[in-house]
């Protein structure tokens, strides 16, 4: 990792039905993501948030099943423009979500001049629908299939080349709730996922030491995509879409500790926090205590 952070805000909602995770990035900063940041000695640049067009009327589908697909669009578009200039100037792209459908701008942008970027992805769901798997036709539950060049083309065209990541470079954390559609796919692609099954099995350290073996093999990066809602919901209660039998708080920051030991993570995003939802934003709170293990925290 280089010492110098770009922090790109995504207040994105349209993505799901759940209306406040729009102030996710900004209830992130109130709690001291940058400051956290600085005081490991990071040179942290906050470059504001994407614009996000509002619809006249939320949740509408078009015939492809997909909700607000246009705005979506549009805030990806940007989004990806932003994450690729930040790294062409060298810096580490931190983006705070807004809901997981700006992962597919994110890797849009982190993806551009990488043949094989590696992606974590740390999640309660697969995020793996397409229009015509997805059961509610939210744009968050499919990010990771348009990154695989799978679904609506307006979608899997953002930054001009698709596919982003290849399915052998990407690995699935903390899964427990996958619709039927995602299942087939993983199956189809050989996907590799630990589900709360092999986390619980061989535990968080064994996981983490092999997906990290996983994700860097014969790739050029590896982006970190963390959706809060992973964690059991007794440690992050402000998310849209909770799944009980999560990782703990706990578990979890070892595993951002492994990433640092190991420093490989070459960008990162968090995402689905929801302060309507949260309990004295303790889900901000947690998030911005995993940047600081993913950046290389420690108590002694
Ligand atoms: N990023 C998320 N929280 N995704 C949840 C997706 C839930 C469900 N699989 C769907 O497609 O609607
Ligand atoms: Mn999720
Ligand atoms: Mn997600």
């Amino acid at each position: 990792m280089n010492k110098k952070i770009a922090i790109i805000g995504v207040p994105m909602d349209l993505g799901q039905m759940r209306r406040g995770v729009d102030m996710g990035p900004s209830v992130i900063r109130y709690a001291g993501v940058v400051e956290r940041l600085e005081a490991l000695g990071w040179q942290v640049e906050d470059r504001g948030d994407i614009q996000i067009g509002r619809p006249k009327r939320f949740d509408v589908k078009n015939e492809s099943n997909l909700k607000d697909l246009e705005e979506v669009v549009e805030a990806n578009r940007l989004l990806a423009e932003e994450t690729a200039e930040v790294i062409a100037d060298g810096s580490f792209p931190l983006i705070l979500g807004g809901d997981h459908s700006i992962a597919i701008g994110s890797l849009a942008g982190t993806a551009k001049d990488k043949e094989n970027l590696g992606v974590i992805w740390y999640d309660a769901h697969g995020d793996l629908n397409t229009g015509e798997t997805s059961p509610s036709g939210n744009i968050h539950g499919m990010p990771l299939a348009v990154s695989l060049g799978l679904g609506d083309k307006s979608l899997t065209e953002i930054g001009g080349f698709s596919p982003k990541v290849k399915p052998e470079n990407v690995v699935l954390i903390g899964a427990r709730s996958l619709d039927e559609g995602e299942r087939k796919l993983i199956r189809e692609k050989g996907i590799k996922v630990y589900t709360m099954h092999e986390i619980d099995r061989i535990g968080m350290p064994q996981v983490m030491e092999e997906a990290s073996e996983y994700v860097t093999n014969g790739t050029d990066g590896v982006h970190l995509s963390l959706d809060l809602d992973a964690l059991d919901p007794s440690d992050a209660p402000g998310v849209g879409t909770p799944v009980v039998g999560g990782p703990t708080y706990r578990e979890t920051h070892l595993a951002m500790e492994i990433l640092a030991e190991k420093n490989i993570v070459t960008s990162a995003e968090f995402v689905e926090v929801n302060p309507i939802l949260d309990m004295k934003n303790q889900t901000a709170e947690a998030a911005v205590a995993l940047i600081g293990s993913l950046f290389g925290e420690k108590l002694l």
